[in-house]
């Protein structure tokens, strides 16, 4: 096990726990969109824009594909668990911690936000049905469940950083 991959819905705090979990574990931090936004020099909504969404789900799957092969903590974009290629990747090159948070959390946190093109172009109820969806996928891809409701970023990194250090050394790769 070389990675440590986080997975979870838009909002879910995959990009703020991943930050600290880096300094909680010592750990170099990547964050998958920021990392395909510098590849191509445009950011999120102007790639959706610009190639369409499928076009940007395979920049996930070849960014998961070619990144360097060292210890580090990467977010994942919300959706990059969607497809089966990359859950086999995840699985094989890490461990991977599903954040979950109950959608009114996760609304009230994404509902201003302009840089997420699923939020702009999607109704409260579309991202409810979505959530739904995507929630089994998660579920299923992920090692662990990091529950963060009621618990403030400093209390879900903790959880997380103690679980990553249980599981660990438990890994076969
Ligand atoms: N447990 C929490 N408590 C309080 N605020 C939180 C919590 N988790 C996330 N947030 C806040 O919610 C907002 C969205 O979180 P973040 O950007 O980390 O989501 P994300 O999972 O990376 O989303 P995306 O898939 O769109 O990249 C941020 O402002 C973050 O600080
Ligand atoms: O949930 C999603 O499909 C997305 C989440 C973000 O992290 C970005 O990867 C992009 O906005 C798409
Ligand atoms: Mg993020």
């Amino acid at each position: 096990m070389k990675k440590v991959y986080l997975i979870g819905y838009m909002g879910s705090g995959k990009s703020a726990i991943g930050r600290r979990l880096s300094y909680a574990l010592k750990m170099p931090y990547y964050d998958m969109d920021r990392e395909i936004e510098r590849k191509m020099g445009m950011k999120i909504p102007e790639i959706f824009e610009t190639f369409g969404e499928e076009y940007f789900r395979t920049l996930e799957t070849e960014f998961l594909l070619n990144f360097r092969d060292e210890w580090c903590i990467i977010s994942t974009g919300g959706g990059t668990p969607m497809r089966k290629e990359n859950r086999e990747i995840l699985r094989a090159t890490g461990l991977v911690l599903f954040l979950n948070a109950p959608f009114h959390e996760i609304w009230r946190r994404i509902r201003t936000d302009r840089n997420r093109p699923i939020v702009q172009r999607s109704t409260r109820e579309e991202l409810q049905k979505l959530y739904a969806e995507r929630k089994k996928v998660y579920r299923r891809t992920a090692h662990i469940s990091v529950n963060t409701e009621g618990r403030s970023l400093r209390q879900a990194t903790e959880y997380a950083a103690r679980q990553v250090r249980r599981l660990k050394g438990k890994q076969p790769n």
